[in-house]
């Protein structure tokens, strides 16, 4: 099966800004993949290169086997929904699912129809008049109902309320017949229901990519009494340290060295903001 993003040495600048650098993934098909790291880490820049709204300034990607951007059929296999669910002010809701038919090949009007009802967006109001949240709906409406090969998602979910936000969820995790899901989002909580690939992506650099359930049993959290000295090496990833414990996230396998140590599982969120901390020794990308 054709990977759902391929990149390698992917980087792009602004001016001598690097947003994006030495960037190399291979996303398999199929996947829901979370894309997490610090503001300003690139995840946008990365998110608008597969979209081709951005060109790299350095190496190469491809999306769904095709160039980003390169003409009618590559843009038909990629929905995209940035961050500020950009919609037509003026248009009515029931004009953009006409316009979305007009333009999309592959428009599925009665999934369209259908969401939009379900989730009480009202098809002849203007979106300039719509919430937040429903201007967001509305956008990711017309993300999914063109059918494509992989969807791209920028912060989709940050206007939601907490209840359309877990039943969006759950319509990411149903999506069925091989679609890819590539989303960036601060809230692990939400990765860990849906993500089954994860990309950690800090100060411009992916510092750990790989399939969840690998990575998980990849790593395990060390917990020990805070005046003893830390493990160091190699398969340290990070240190947490309060004034009673510390936590230790390291590659598993590895030995404490002190019986006073316990190991135990690391759950998503250890993983994420393990490496995200800044003192994370190197670049891990596992398959
Ligand atoms: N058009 C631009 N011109 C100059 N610098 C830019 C431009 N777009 C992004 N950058 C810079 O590139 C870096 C990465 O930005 P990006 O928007 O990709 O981060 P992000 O991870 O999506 O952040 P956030 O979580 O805050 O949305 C930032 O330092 C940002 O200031």
């Amino acid at each position: 099966m054709t990977a759902a993003l391929r990149a390698r040495g992917l980087g792009r600048r602004f001016g001598r800004h690097r947003a994006l650098s030495d960037c190399t993934l291979d996303i398999p098909a199929g996947r829901v993949v979370g894309l997490v790291g610090p503001n300003g880490a690139g995840k946008t820049t990365l998110l608008s290169l597969a979209a081709g709204l951005l060109t790299p300034t350095s190496g190469t990607i491809e999306v769904c086997g095709g160039r980003p951007g390169g003409g009618p059929a590559q843009l038909a296999k990629v929905g995209f929904v940035a961050q500020d669910t950009p919609v037509y002010a003026r248009l009515t809701v029931a004009e953009h699912l006409r316009l979305g038919a007009r333009l999309n090949r592959g428009w599925d009007a009665r999934l369209a129809a259908d969401r939009i009802q379900r989730l009480g967006v009202p098809p002849g109001r203007r979106a300039g008049d719509l919430s937040g949240g429903q201007r967001a709906q509305l956008a990711l409406t017309l993300a999914i109902a063109k059918r494509p090969e992989l969807l791209i998602l920028d912060e989709p979910v940050a206007s939601l309320d907490p209840l359309a936000r877990r039943e969006f969820l759950q319509e990411l995790s149903e999506t069925a017949g091989g679609l890819s899901v590539l989303h960036s989002s601060h809230l692990v909580s939400d990765m860990e229901r849906v993500c089954d690939y994860l990309i950690v992506l800090v100060a411009s650099r992916v510092r750990v990519a790989g399939e969840v359930g690998e990575l998980l049993a990849g790593h395990q959290l060390l917990t020990g009494p805070s005046t003893t000295a830390v493990p160091s090496g190699p398969h340290v990833i990070s240190v947490h340290r309060t004034d009673r414990v510390t936590t230790v996230l390291v590659r598993a396998g590895a030995t404490a060295g002190d019986p006073v140590w316990s190991a135990g599982p690391a759950g998503l969120e250890d993983l994420v903001l393990g490496y995200m901390s800044p003192s994370v020794p190197a670049l891990e990308v596992q398959r």
